[in-house]
């Protein structure tokens, strides 16, 4: 176990890398990767309270109300009081951000800068596997089979969100909520905000900066992705 806990938020666009990215630090460093659609999955296929009306929303291609997330997420991070974590996905309001902050304080925050043609590309390309929210993209980390899950094998889907189309309004939403959370991390100086086309490439920053706050630890078999 690490000497001192880690608490780190991932943010970024859609389609920036946050899951990609997520899942290199937890496997380099150790932490728990926790995301915000994976616990909205798992509320949905265990029918719970909050996971059948946040169904509504997801449905529709809305955010979950704030309340809802926060109702949702808070109690899972206060359970975690002897884990080191990186969130992804929340906050992605001021509102959630200012939840989350009355529950623990943040060491680091990560904010994913990438330009709007990188993005159209990656998530017009990006296949899902529904039940685990496990992600594939044909060109960077296709799938072994086309068009099937890894580990599952069964089939993939796109979301139609996910299209140009409609991506141009998600984009827009997400600097309009964003922004403010990013000033209120700025203002506390645990804003790092990495920019540039390929995760490849913004990875070794990441690296650089987690190894000097927190071990890194030996890489195993069990790692999937392979780590530049
Ligand atoms: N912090 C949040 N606040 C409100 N709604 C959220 C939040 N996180 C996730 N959601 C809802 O859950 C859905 C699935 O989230 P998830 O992060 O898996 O995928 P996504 O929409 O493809 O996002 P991204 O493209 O950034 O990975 C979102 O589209 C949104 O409706
Ligand atoms: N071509 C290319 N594709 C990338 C790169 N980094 C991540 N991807 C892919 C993986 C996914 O299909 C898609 C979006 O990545 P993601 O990790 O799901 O992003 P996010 O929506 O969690 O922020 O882009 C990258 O550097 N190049």
């Amino acid at each position: 176990m690490m000497a001192k806990l880690f608490r780190a938020v991932i943010m970024g666009p859609p389609g920036s890398g946050k899951g990609t990215i997520s899942e290199r630090i937890a496997q380099r460093f150790g932490l728990k990767h926790l995301s915000s659609g994976d616990f909205l999955r798992e509320n949905i296929a265990a029918n719970t309270e909050a996971g059948v009306l946040a169904k509504t929303y997801i449905e529709r291609g809305l955010m979950v109300p704030d309340h809802v997330m926060t109702r949702l997420l808070l109690p899972r991070l206060e359970e975690m009081t002897c884990h080191s974590w990186l969130m992804d996905g929340f906050p992605c309001t001021l509102a959630q951000a200012k939840a989350l902050n009355s529950t623990c304080d943040l060491d680091l925050v990560i904010s994913l800068n990438i330009p709007y043609e990188t993005l159209k590309d990656r998530l017009s390309d990006r296949w899902i596997h529904p039940a685990s929210g496990r992600v594939y993209n044909m060109g960077f980390n296709p799938p072994r089979v086309q068009g099937r899950d890894d580990l599952s094998g069964e089939p993939l889907i796109q979301h139609d969100d996910d299209q140009p189309e409609a991506l141009v309004a998600r984009l827009r939403h997400y600097k309009d909520v964003a922004k403010p959370v990013i000033d209120l991390y700025k203002s506390k100086g645990i804003l790092h905000m990495f920019s540039g086309t390929e995760t490849d490439r913004i990875w070794p920053y990441i690296n650089s900066l987690l190894s000097t706050k927190i071990p890194s630890r030996p890489e195993t078999d069990t790692q999937h992705i392979p780590l530049p």
